[in-house]
């Protein structure tokens, strides 16, 4: 098994609102910092579909700080493999598991873990590291964290013949 830690789009304008955006940070900064000392692999995806490339809210939060060596992947859409040479960077990597932190948990973080699950990677989502705003569904008020909650529960229970699926914390995750 091969990991590769994957970090969605922890940018300036997409935690500006999220929820527990500080803590999710400054949990991700201990989870990249665990797979570095392990020889982990660290890919950075930044959006561009709301957030003009170079701009202020297009940037990563500044807390992050990748590494130049790092694998950067910009995207313009919600699935991080469409138009970009995500596959390829992954394949080079001989990564065979996705363990996954970032933002929003209900759009670009969920449909990455299911397009890797569709295509044979087993994932991990890092259930302390991905955050979202909270909304309005069929009238009915929803929080960012019970968002997050539901979407942790998604992936617990994924299931494809021969691959493997878990939901666990920043601390202890396997890298
Ligand atoms: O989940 C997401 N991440 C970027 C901001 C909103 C979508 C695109």
């Amino acid at each position: 098994m091969t990991s590769v830690l994957v970090v969605v789009d922890l940018q300036v304008g997409v935690v500006r609102d999220a929820w527990d955006a500080d803590g999710v940070l400054a949990r991700t900064v201990a989870l990249v910092e665990r797979a570095r000392a392990e020889g982990t692999p660290v890919v950075w995806v930044q959006d561009e579909q709301d957030f003009p490339r170079g701009s202020d809210d297009w940037q990563l939060a500044p807390v992050l700080e990748p590494h130049d060596d790092e694998e950067r992947i910009l995207k313009a859409y919600r699935d991080a493999f469409a138009g970009t040479d995500l596959a390829d960077v992954l394949a080079e990597l001989r990564a065979t598991r996705l363990v996954i932190a970032g933002a929003q948990s209900d759009f670009c973080v969920r449909t990455l873990g299911q397009s890797a699950a569709a295509l044979g990677f087993d994932v991990t989502l890092v259930g302390d590291c991905h955050t979202t705003w909270g909304g309005e569904h069929a009238g009915a008020p929803v929080t960012g964290e019970q968002i997050v909650a539901q979407v942790n529960a998604y992936f617990v229970g994924l299931r494809y013949p021969g691959q493997t699926f878990t939901v666990e914390g920043h601390g202890t995750v396997p890298l």
